[in-house]
């Protein structure tokens, strides 16, 4: 049986690539363990062998041949083989998706059951979420629409729709500026390519009404939640709800302890405490915050549908207008990750939220459905 994968990283012999790939043979080798013997080949973009072909028996033992033959110099992203998906796994500041080209139909190509195996980072190629760049509606020129890595669908994803800008220009061939219409689950969002490959993203308006978050936190007047008290594991933290499309629970702090240092936290105890609360009908995103300076802040992030990530787009949005809420910080921040910084300002003039931050392509491949 032979299975199609493609990185590009820039190797440099093939002993360095063999090396590269062992690892991903060894779990791909594993999922086809009912064949005898499995060939894998790894190509560049351009379709091009990056190395010669490598074969996998039963027993994980592995050896490498000599290519026959240089596959005919296509784009990978041309690819139409059925019974195959083909896709390009991206990352924006460690958070990562794998991105299918879905422009041809509405119907995602794969299921949430199907996205919640790929996402596995033992037992298939491993992500945060699958994305699909789909036809436009409503005027737009395309459709974003995600599932998480445990299947759920979000309404919008803040690195993912940078790394679907990226993505947009590779398979329509674009350099330079460019910007697109997205449509997402939260309404209309618009990325632009700068001319050093960052993306800034149109995030729009956070929503602050209670309802809307949605979360049952006793909300001020104004309808929104600010420093509302939290009991989570016998501490009462301060919870500030924003919503970018999605919910999001700013915490920068609790009765006890004010202002946290959120290197101390343990997050894989509490995050799922958070992301299930009662108080959150549609579970929640949590961000932990720490404030260096009025325009320096550092988060650590649960998501919902996905734990702990390296870097979440929506909850740097949503950090920065917490922030603002409770009076710790300007309209305009770097917001430090696991991953790395983002930059977001909350415009006072329009009340969108703006992010500029990277993404990257990591490597192309194909997986048999
Ligand atoms: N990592 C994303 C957010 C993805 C969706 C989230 N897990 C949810 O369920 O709301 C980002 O960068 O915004």
């Amino acid at each position: 049986m032979a299975i199609a994968a493609a990185i590009s990283l820039p190797l440099t012999s093939p002993t360095r690539c063999y090396l590269n790939i062992t690892d991903q043979l060894r779990s791909l080798s594993s999922s086809y363990s009912s064949f005898s013997t499995c060939q894998f080949n790894f190509f560049k973009k351009d379709s091009t062998r990056i190395c010669p072909s490598v074969r996998v028996s039963a027993s994980a033992s592995m050896s490498i041949q000599t290519p026959e033959k240089a596959s005919p110099p296509t784009s990978f992203l041309d690819r139409r083989e059925s019974g195959f998906l083909h896709f390009v796994k991206y990352h924006g500041l460690g958070n990562d998706f794998i991105l299918v080209d879905n422009r041809n139909s509405s119907e995602p190509k794969i299921t949430p059951e199907q996205a919640v195996k790929l996402c596995d980072r033992n037992f298939g190629i491993g992500a945060d979420g699958v994305i699909f760049v789909m036809p436009g509606i409503n005027g737009t020129d395309y459709t974003m629409r995600i599932f998480n890595s445990d299947g759920s669908e979000p309404e919008m994803c803040g690195n993912g729709v940078r790394c679907f800008a990226r993505f947009i220009a590779e398979l329509e061939n674009l350099q330079g500026k460019q910007s697109f219409t997205v449509h997402t689950g939260a309404g209309l969002i618009v990325p632009e390519i700068q001319d050093d490959g960052q993306v800034k993203v149109d995030m729009g308006e956070p929503i602050l009404k209670a309802s809307d978050v949605p979360t049952r936190l006793p909300a001020n007047k104004d309808q929104s939640v600010v420093k509302a008290g939290l009991n989570v594991d016998g501490v009462t933290w301060n919870a500030t709800c924003v919503s970018m499309g999605n919910p999001h629970c700013v915490i920068f702090g609790s009765e006890e302890a004010q202002n946290l240092q959120v290197d101390e936290l343990k997050l894989a105890e509490i995050g799922p405490k958070f992301e299930h609360h009662e108080m959150f009908p549609a579970r929640t995103n949590t961000e932990f915050v720490q404030v260096f300076s009025p325009s320096h802040l550092k988060m650590r992030v649960w998501e919902r549908g996905a734990g702990a990530t390296l870097a979440c787009g929506t909850g740097a949005c949503a950090t920065v207008v917490a922030a603002v809420l409770e009076g710790r910080a300007g309209r305009n921040c770097t917001v430090e990750l696991p991953g790395g910084p983002l930059q977001i300002e909350w415009r006072e003039k329009d009340n969108h939220v703006y992010m500029t931050g990277p993404a990257e392509a990591v490597f192309y491949g194909s997986v048999p459905l």
